[in-house]
């Protein structure tokens, strides 16, 4: 079999490892665990956010690895994101600080804008503050001048590079014509039942690198959208899908190995979160089989067009991503 990329070329040069792990929910404790099992089994990325509270954890392991020689800074890839009460220029550098001191790094790799939802936190924290049952939106926010912050970051060496989450195509572009600095990355919800067709496209188009969350179609959102939101969705377990079951009895592999072979295989960027050793290994073995011509074209053929996540409020958004297709 060809050998094939573990990384994905960036517009600044740099080269972004095609697995991460991701780390939303990963509870305390239980964060160092997977970021050292995964560490230990080859990946060399690591996607966290300021929005996550788990950077402190995060910047004590890495500590631990680098100064035990494992690892040199250099040698991994780890992505944070400005929350979203962070939009203003003379903010991004403030969080991002914050986020380097928990990491106890003197940069990332990659810096994203986490949203375009713009919100004044009420207790300083709220990736989503509601009041009153709405968003605590921040009119005053325009994202062009939170971009003009992020490349400030860029040229203060906080992080190598920079990118946005959540923005759909026409934010994208808009960023795109008034960068001095252009988006080198866009992290959007992407798995085979929203697989992102269009909005990868013009990605390519523009040079910007494309990395899916929820790759497995999170298994756990119904349960944290009614606990937290009270959202009750009966969200589809796309992990039990018959289909992909069958490709990965062919394989010898499981469903999860299968959908993120299939996005790396389109050059997809993908971070899986657990906190389980076995799954954070299990997710890394996907290199050494290939999906046929016909493995693809049966999960291309699994798109519903469907969003599994959902954002409280945002509806009422003047920069709401989701109202149009993509
Ligand atoms: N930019 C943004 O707005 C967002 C970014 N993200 C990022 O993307 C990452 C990935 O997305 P996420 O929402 O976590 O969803 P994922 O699709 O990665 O699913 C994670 C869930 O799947 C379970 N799981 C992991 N591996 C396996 C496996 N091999 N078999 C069965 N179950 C498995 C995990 O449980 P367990 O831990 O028990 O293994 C966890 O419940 C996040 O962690 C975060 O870093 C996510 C959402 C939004
Ligand atoms: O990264 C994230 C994980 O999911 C959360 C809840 O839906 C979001 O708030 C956040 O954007």
């Amino acid at each position: 079999m060809a050998s094939f990329p573990h990384y994905v070329k960036l517009n600044n040069g740099a080269r972004m490892p095609i697995i991460g792990l991701g780390t939303w929910q990963a509870k305390e404790g239980e964060v160092k665990v997977a970021v050292e099992s995964a560490i230990d089994c080859g990946y060399r990325h690591i996607d966290t956010a300021w929005a996550y509270k788990n950077e402190k954890e995060i910047g004590k392991t890495l500590k631990k690895v680098f100064d035990a020689g494992k690892l040199k800074r250099e040698d991994i890839f780890i992505v944070s994101k400005l929350p979203n009460g962070g939009h203003h220029r003379d903010k991004v550098l403030h969080y991002l600080q914050q986020s380097l001191d928990d990491l106890q790094l003197s940069y990332v790799d990659m810096y994203l804008v986490h949203s375009p939802f713009s919100v004044v936190p009420l207790d300083g924290n709220e990736q989503l503050p509601i009041k009153d049952g709405k968003l605590v939106i921040d009119y005053e926010a325009d994202f062009l001048d939170t971009w003009k912050g992020m490349e400030d970051a860029v040229d203060a060496e906080m992080t190598k590079a920079i990118g946005i989450s959540n923005f759909n195509s026409e934010q994208i572009k808009r960023i795109y014509d008034n960068a001095r600095i252009k988006p080198a990355n866009l992290q959007v919800e992407c798995h085979a039942y929203f697989p992102q067709i269009k909005l990868f496209q013009i990605c390519k188009e523009l040079n910007i690198s494309l990395t899916a969350y929820g790759p497995l179609g999170n298994p756990s959102l119904s349960g944290f959208l009614r606990e937290n939101f009270g959202i009750n969705a009966e969200l589809p377990n796309l992990l039990k899908d018959p289909a992909l079951q069958d490709i990965a009895e062919k394989h010898q592999k499981t469903a999860a190995q299968i959908l993120l072979r299939w996005l790396i295989q389109r050059g997809i960027i993908v971070i899986p979160k657990s906190s389980n050793p076995n799954r954070i290994k299990q997710n890394f073995e996907v290199f050494d089989f290939n999906l046929s011509e016909e493995d693809v074209n049966q999960i291309n053929g699994l798109d519903r067009n469907h969003r599994l996540f959902e954002y409280s409020g945002v509806e009422e958004h003047p920069n709401n991503p989701f109202n149009i297709p993509f």
